[in-house]
C-alpha cells in the first residue's frame, strides 16, 4: 500500500461516514470496529440524516469523484438488485468535470500520433468539444482531406486513478461479502467485477473504434442507424479520430418537433434497430444513454439514429437468444411453468430449484402486468421482473443479459417518450416471430447441416474402422462363446454395416436436397444425392437375409 492509497482510503472512508452510510447496513451486520470507528470520527458522523438512503450515497458517490460516479451510473441501471427510489436517485449522478488543460491534451495526442498535431489535422480547437470521467473530445480537419473530424483523447493518469479506485472498491465489496454472507442477495464483489469488466473496457479506445467498424458495418445499408466513420490509422489505445456529425440529441424534443421530425417513425426505428442488433448481428450498443444518440437533421421525415461511443457493446450466445426470445413468447402465452422450465435448462438458475415454486414466484409478479393491454407491456420491465424474480432463487448473474435488459429498457423508455402512443409489441413482434421462424424452420436447419458438414467430411471415413474396431472387440470377445453367440455376432456385423450404408445415404440424401434448396453450387448437391443412392443401394443388398439368428 503506497501513501496515497492509504490517503485515498481514509478518504474514502471519512466520506462513507460523512454521509452515514455504515448506518444503512442492518445492525446486527455491524461488527466492533464499525463501532470503534464511528467513535473515533464521531465528529464527522452522519450530517445528513434527514435524507433518505438513495440520495445519500448519490451525494458521497458525487463527492468521491468521476469513478464512483459511474459505479453510481451503472448501479442504477441495475434495478434488479436496487429498489426504483434509490435506482432514480443514482441515476441523476452527472458526469460532468471541469475540462483538463488542452497543452496536456495536445502532447497526449502527440505521443499517440508520434508527431506534431500539425501534420495530419489543421484547425485543431484547443476548446474542447466535451470534457467526461475518461476522455476529453476536440474537434479539427483532416489536413489530407479538409473532413471535419474529433479527436478523443484520454485523460492524464486515469489509468492509474480508475485501477487505484478499483482497488480499493473490490476489498471494501469482499469485507462487505463477509459481513452479508455467502448467501446475499447483493454480491457486492461481482457487482465490482462487472464494473471493472466495463470501465476497463472504456479505458482501451482502440477497442471502442474497432466496436464502432463493427456496427457500422452491420448498418451501412440501413436507413435507421448512422455510425460516424473512423480513421483506423489515426486510431489508438488513448486516442482515436472519427468522422465529425452534426446531430440533435435524442433528448431535445422540442428541436426535435420544430424541424418535423416523424417522431412515431423515430421511434419505432429505436425498437428495430434494438431487436436487429441482437437477434440479427448479435451485437448491440450497450450505452445509449442520450448524450450518446443524436438524430438526422436532414430527411425529418425519415429520421435516422446517429450512435456515439461504442467502448460498451453486448453479445448473447444463440443459446441465450433463443431461451430469450422463448421466454418473451411464454410471458405472452402466461406459461409460467414454461418461463421457469426455460431459467433452469438455460442454467441461469441451479438445477435442482423447485420448479413449482419459481412457477409461482413469476407468476405472482406476471399476472398483474396483463392488467394492461397488451401494446403497453414493456419487454425490458418484463425481463426486469423475471430478473429480479430469478435473483431470490439464486440466479446466476448474467452480465450480457444485465446489459440487454438495461438496453431494452433504455431504448423503450426513449421511444415513448418520443411517441407516447408506440406500440412496442406490435413493433417487436415480425422480429421475434421471424427469428424464432428462422431457428427451427428450414432455413436453420440447412445452416445447421452446412456448420456440421465440414465434421462429417472429416469423420465420415473414420466410421466404417470404428465400428470395424467395435466388432473386432466383440469377436475376440466371443471367440471362446458358443455358437450361438458367433452367429449372433455375425448377424450384428451383417445388420450394422447395412445400417451404417443406409444412414449414410439418408444424410446425403438430404444434405443434397437441401443444399439444392438453398441455390447451392450444383455438383456438391446432385454428387451428394448420387453417392446417397449409390450407398443406400449397398446397404440394402448387404443386410442380414435371414431375420432369426
Ligand atoms: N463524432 C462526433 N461528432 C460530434 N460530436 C461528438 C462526436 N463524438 C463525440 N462527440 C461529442 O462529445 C460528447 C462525448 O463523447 P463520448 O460520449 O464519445 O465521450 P465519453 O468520454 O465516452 O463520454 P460519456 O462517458 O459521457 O459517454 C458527445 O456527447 C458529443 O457531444
Amino acid at each position: 500500500m503506497t501513501v496515497k492509497s492509504i490517503r485515498r482510503a481514509y478518504h474514502v472512508i471519512r466520506t462513507a461516514l460523512h454521509y452515514g452510510l455504515d448506518d444503512l447496513l442492518p445492525p446486527k451486520l455491524t461488527p466492533w470496529y464499525f463501532k470503534l470507528l464511528r467513535y473515533c470520527f464521531f465528529w464527522l458522523r452522519n450530517q445528513h440524516k434527514d435524507k433518505v438512503g438513495g440520495e445519500r450515497l448519490k451525494l458521497a458517490m458525487q463527492e468521491l469523484g468521476p469513478v464512483y460516479i459511474k459505479f453510481g451510473q451503472m448501479l442504477s441501471t441495475r434495478r434488479d438488485l436496487l429498489s426504483d427510489e434509490w435506482a432514480e436517485e443514482l441515476a441523476m449522478l452527472q458526469d460532468r468535470v471541469p475540462p483538463f488543460d488542452s497543452a496536456i491534451a495536445r502532447e497526449s495526442i502527440e505521443k499517440e500520433l508520434n508527431a506534431p498535431i500539425e501534420r495530419y489535422f489543421n484547425d485543431f480547437d484547443d476548446t474542447p468539444l466535451a470534457s467526461a470521467s475518461i476522455s476529453q473530445v476536440h474537434t479539427a480537419t483532416l489536413k489530407s482531406n479538409g473532413a471535419a473530424v474529433v479527436l478523443k483523447v484520454l485523460r492524464p493518469d486515469v489509468e492509474k486513478k480508475v485501477h487505484a479506485d478499483l482497488l480499493l472498491m473490490s476489498q471494501a465489496a469482499d469485507f462487505l461479502e463477509r459481513l452479508l454472507g455467502a448467501n446475499n442477495r447483493l454480491r457486492p464483489a461481482e457487482v465490482v467485477e462487472d464494473y471493472r469488466t466495463t470501465i476497463e473496457g472504456e479505458l482501451n479506445l482502440k477497442l471502442e473504434a474497432l466496436n464502432a467498424i463493427k456496427l457500422r458495418n452491420n448498418f451501412i445499408d440501413s436507413n435507421a442507424l448512422y455510425i460516424p466513420y473512423m480513421y483506423e490509422e489515426l486510431c489508438f489505445t488513448r486516442l482515436i479520430v472519427m468522422e465529425r456529425i452534426d446531430g440533435i440529441p435524442v433528448s431535445d424534443k422540442v428541436a426535435l418537433e420544430a424541424q418535423g421530425t416523424n417522431l412515431k417513425l423515430l421511434a419505432e426505428r429505436g425498437v428495430e434497430l434494438f431487436f436487429t442488433q441482437v437477434f440479427r448481428d448479435n451485437f448491440f450498443h450497450a450505452d445509449m444513454h442520450p448524450g450518446n444518440v443524436f438524430v438526422s437533421r436532414e430527411h425529418p421525415n425519415d429520421p435516422f439514429y446517429i450512435g456515439l461511443d461504442c467502448g460498451i457493446m453486448g453479445t448473447l450466445t444463440d443459446e441465450d437468444k433463443r431461451y430469450l426470445a422463448e421466454n418473451f413468447l411464454a410471458f405472452f402465452n402466461r406459461d409460467y411453468r414454461r418461463i421457469a422450465q426455460l431459467y433452469i435448462e438455460s442454467g441461469w438458475v441451479s438445477a435442482d430449484t423447485d420448479v413449482g415454486a419459481f412457477e409461482q414466484a413469476v407468476k405472482v409478479v406476471c399476472e398483474p402486468m396483463f392488467n394492461k393491454p397488451l401494446d403497453e407491456i414493456s419487454f425490458g420491465h418484463v425481463l426486469l421482473e423475471l430478473f429480479r424474480t430469478a435473483r431470490r432463487f439464486d440466479m446466476v448473474v448474467q452480465p450480457q443479459l444485465v446489459l440487454l435488459e438495461k438496453t431494452l429498457l433504455y431504448i423503450e423508455g426513449l421511444g415513448r417518450q418520443l411517441y407516447p402512443q408506440l406500440d412496442l409489441w406490435q413493433t417487436a413482434k415480425p422480429f421475434l416471430e421471424q427469428w424464432m421462424a428462422e431457428q427451427v424452420g428450414p432455413k436453420a436447419m440447412a445452416a445447421k447441416v452446412k456448420q456440421q458438414l465440414p465434421y462429417w467430411a472429416e469423420h465420415l471415413p473414420e466410421l466404417p474402422e470404428l465400428i470395424y474396431d467395435n466388432l473386432k472387440i466383440g469377436r475376440d470377445l466371443s471367440k471362446n462363446q458358443n455358437k450361438l453367440l458367433d452367429r449372433y455376432l455375425k448377424h450384428q456385423q451383417k445388420a450394422h454395416k447395412s445400417n451404417y450404408l443406409l444412414i449414410t445415404s439418408a444424410i446425403l440424401v438430404i444434405c443434397g436436397t437441401i443444399l439444392l434448396n438453398q441455390d447451392a453450387t450444383l455438383w456438391p448437391s446432385y454428387g451428394s444425392i448420387g453417392i446417397g443412392i449409390t450407398l443406400w443401394v449397398l446397404g440394402w443388398r448387404s443386410r442380414p437375409k435371414n431375420r432369426k439368428i
